[in-house]
């Protein structure tokens, strides 16, 4: 797993980098190396590089001079001469390099400016980083879409200019890279909102020997799952298994108006490897389900007049949900009366519990000033999953609305502190997918935007609860057994995406290449451990 870290966490990580006698002057020289690495790696004959008032720009500079060391023609643009840059590490290493052989151009024109980027095989940005805030000022709100326009290949420095680190979000306008050479660490807005539109490759530089020990004395707003991490969820089923003990999921589900939600929930716990699973629904869409899902038994439970849960639901549902592996709850109920009623009884039992959907709109009508003021309503002894997306999330917190990846930690994790169990779940769903547990929080590999599509959520939350009950003996951390969900998911998308066309997937495309995905799944998986070195990967 690799770390990612937010603004204020890589100044925490670089301050106790100096603290082991490492300057800061130290890490821009090797920042400006990696940066430098990164573009050679291009072969170009021509490098412009952009520079701008603060550190990002330090690094540029450095990399200018390393780059016109092994005779490529280097063009540094600054907005203002060497002696006048505000930030003194940056101005240190530009007046050096100023005595290079680089050609360095001051303020150009618009046109000027497109004549140096169109002749450049590659432009680097390195004109704001994490020091990027408000709205670009001029030059860089001119440079900016002259080099989008012109460039033939962008390696930005950091963080693409205009983008910002923590939130992800480009108000105006963005550099569009090929490639981000990141130093220490990838800082959360690489992942968030609009960022992956303008990262290209993400390439992470070290840059310091003891790093792995000193990233660990600081927090981590996220770490990211590899394919390698999942390892231990890709082997084959053993012999001597039977239909319950590979693991049993209710889904308790569906309404007169959203009988489907039911029907893709149930078949994706199914594809997900759960060896029985049964739907629980209202009496009045119980027929319909049985003839959509011939292998899956049907309970009817007693309906209100507008055909969801209804009064004595609760007995009925909670009965029945004791014998299995692990219930999931939520696609298509609505938010009447007896559904409110049969989540809070489902909360009391003892089973491995999947809230999804309504029931998560349930669960907020249960509270009041947000679930978070109300731990005792959901703590609870046997795992808890919920997978709100960033709306339900807000929903649930009473809070502002959840607009970035941040902004989703941040919320799934009161819900957990407040709580404070080991075993209790936030699958907060979004471009972005974070898996947040009391200990760690999680990015598995995220899918395409063709997953931006109803319905796909009860696919999820399906593939939760038959990950769940397939795994029902695994003792390992929850994070990581719904981060394997996760990332099943996002490969169901990668693949749908490539069968059907980025923009005609829907939802129940995903569930039919489940199987493909863990096929998937293991090929990552085993690409990486063949990067491990022999002796890491026989656990030496
Ligand atoms: N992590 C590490 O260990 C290492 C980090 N290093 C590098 O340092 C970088 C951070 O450097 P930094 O703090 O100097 O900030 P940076 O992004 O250069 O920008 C600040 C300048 O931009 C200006 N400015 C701000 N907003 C603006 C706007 N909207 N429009 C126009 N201008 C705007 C701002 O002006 P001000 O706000 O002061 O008016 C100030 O002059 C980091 O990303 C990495 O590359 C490496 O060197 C070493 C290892
Ligand atoms: N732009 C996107 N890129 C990748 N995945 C996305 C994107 N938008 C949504 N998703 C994924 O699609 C699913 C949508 O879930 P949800 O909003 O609950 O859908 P529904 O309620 O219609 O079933 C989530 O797993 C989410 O992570
Ligand atoms: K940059």
């Amino acid at each position: 797993m690799k770390p990612i870290l937010s603004c204020e966490e890589v100044r925490r990580l670089e301050d106790c980098i100096e603290a082991e006698g490492t300057s800061k002057a130290t890490l821009m020289e090797l920042a400006g190396e990696f940066a430098a690495s990164v573009v050679a790696a291009s072969d170009p004959k021509r490098v412009l590089i952009l520079v701008g008032f603060g550190n990002n720009g330090g690094d540029g500079w450095v990399a200018a001079d390393i780059l016109a060391h092994k005779g490529i023609d280097v063009d540094v643009v600054s907005p203002v001469e060497p002696d006048e840059i505000p930030a003194a590490l940056a101005r240190h290493v530009a007046r050096r390099t100023a005595g290079r052989d680089v050609n360095i151009v001051i303020g150009p024109s618009r046109d000027e400016l497109a004549e140096l980027v169109s002749r450049a095989d590659v432009v680097v940005d390195a004109i704001l980083g994490t020091g990027f805030h408000g709205s670009l000022r001029s030059p860089f709100s001119i440079w900016i879409p002259t080099v989008n326009e012109l460039a033939a290949e962008v390696v930005a420095i950091d963080v693409p200019s205009g983008l910002d680190a923590e939130t992800g979000t480009v108000e105006e306008d963005a550099i569009r890279a090929a490639r981000t050479a990141t130093m220490l660490a990838p800082k959360i807005g690489l992942y968030s909102a609009d960022g992956p539109d303008y990262t290209g490759e993400i390439l992470c530089g070290g840059l310091y020997d003891r790093l792995d020990e000193v990233i660990d004395d600081v927090d981590h707003a996220a770490e990211m799952v590899e394919p390698i991490d999942l390892i231990d969820f890709l082997e084959p089923l053993p012999s001597n298994i039977d239909k319950y003990s590979r693991g049993s999921v209710l889904v308790v589900a569906g309404s007169s108006s959203y009988p489907g939600a039911a029907i893709m929930a149930a078949k994706a716990a199914a594809r997900a490897g759960a060896g029985y699973v049964a739907v629980a629904t209202p009496a009045t869409c119980a027929n319909l389900i049985r003839m959509a899902l011939p292998s899956v038994p049907v309970i009817d439970i007693p309906a209100d007049s507008r055909g969801a849960f209804g009064a004595a639901a609760r007995r009925a549902v909670c009965d029945a949900a004791k014998k299995f592996s692990c219930v999931l709850c939520g696609p298509g109920i609505t938010t009447a009366a007896g559904c409110i009623d049969v989540v809070s009884g489902l909360l009391k039992l003892d089973v491995p519990l999947v809230l999804d959907a309504d029931a998560l709109n349930c669960l907020s009508k249960l509270s009041i000033g947000g679930l978070d003021e109300t731990p005792e309503l959901y703590r609870r002894e046997a795992p808890l999953i919920l997978t709100p997306h960033y709306r339900e999330l807000s929903r649930l917190v009473d809070e502002e609305a959840v607009r970035d990846l941040g902004g989703a930690i941040e919320a799934a994790q009161r819900l957990l502190w407040a709580a404070g169990s080991d075993n209790f779940i936030v699958i907060a769903k979004g471009p972005v997918t974070a898996v947040a547990g009391v200990e760690k929080v999680l990015l598995p590999v995220s899918g395409p935007a063709s997953m931006a599509t109803a319905g796909t959520g009860d696919v999820l939350s399906g593939i939760v609860a038959g990950t769940v009950a397939l795994n029902h003996a695994y003792e390992g951390p929850w994070e990581l057994l719904c981060s394997y969900a996760v990332s099943l998911h996002s490969y169901t998308g990668f693949i749908a995406a490539d069968r059907y066309g980025e923009k005609s997937v829907i939802a129940t495309d995903l569930i039919d290449v489940i199987g493909d995905a863990m096929a998937l799944a293991s090929e990552e998986a085993l690409k990486g451990l063949e990067d491990v070195p022999a002796t890491t990967a026989k656990g030496a």
